[in-house]
């Protein structure tokens, strides 16, 4: 094996030896009067996909927002490995998170927006995939809302982190294309840890290693569908 390969495996090998874990709880977080989360807890570990359920508003996009850094919690205690992180800044490298909203620039070319986000590897992985190949000369603006949003899946998929927050992936996203998706995240599960939120639940008690719902600010595990109609998720009929 060349020798640069070699060291670049070590390196992914302890780097995620040492990230092994990510631990979420205390997490305290109101919006002006309102208490949105008051208790949780939640963890993740390389090789899981956590499915996120929850009615909407009960804090699903505001907890991950909270995991990720991107807004302050009135309290909240975020380990990654043995290190504890403070915020945005400590997260960087660590965790990367899609939001529900685009954040693709408008005016500059599919192939270049891949070249910006991802190291070479992930660069030409990306650009061969049947997906994204014909996207590659159009400018991001000229993408249909579904397109820009199976771009941004695979940026995130394939970007380096220890852990990935993903925020409704299948918004918008036709239901062959959501299969990809779906596999797509169960290989790169295996270098990384996954916490998914979407309403699609069948879709994510497919592809879920361990599903969490929110309900009256705390979180719960879920071991059945069963518990999903009795936390008032599902219907009955479901
Ligand atoms: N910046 C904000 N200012 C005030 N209230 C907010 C803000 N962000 C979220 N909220 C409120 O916090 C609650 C939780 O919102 P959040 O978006 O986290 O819910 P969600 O579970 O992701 O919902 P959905 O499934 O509908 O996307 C909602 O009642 C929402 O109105």
């Amino acid at each position: 094996m060349d020798n640069h390969i070699y060291f670049k495996l070590i390196n992914r090998t302890i780097f995620f030896l040492i990230m092994s874990k990510l631990h979420v709880d205390s997490v305290i977080k109101s919006f002006a009067t309102k208490q949105i989360l008051t208790d949780v807890f939640i963890s993740c570990q390389k090789g899981e996909i956590i499915g996120l359920l929850g009615r909407n508003g009960t804090g699903k996009s505001t907890l991950l927002k909270i995991i990720f850094g991107s807004i302050q919690a009135d309290s909240r205690f975020v380990k990654i490995g043995e290190k504890i992180s403070s915020g945005l800044f400590d997260n960087r490298k660590l965790i990367k998170y899609l939001p529900q909203d685009n954040f693709l620039p408008n005016h500059v070319k599919v192939k270049t927006i891949i070249e910006l986000f991802c190291d070479k590897n992930e660069t030409e992985l990306i650009k061969k995939h049947d997906l994204i190949a014909p996207m590659l000369n159009r400018k991001s603006k000229q993408l249909s809302g579904g397109e820009k949003r199976l771009l941004e899946i695979f940026l995130i998929i394939y970007s380096q982190s220890a852990y990935t927050l993903i925020d409704e992936p299948f918004n918008g996203i036709a239901p062959v294309y959501k299969e990809a998706i779906k596999d797509l995240i169960k290989k790169q599960s295996v270098d990384k840890g996954f916490i998914i939120t979407d309403h699609d639940y069948r879709n994510i008690l497919d592809m879920a290693t361990r599903i969490v719902i929110i309900h009256d600010g705390g979180t719960k595990e879920i071991k059945s569908k069963k518990e999903l109609i009795a936390w008032g998720y599902i219907p009955e009929t479901a």
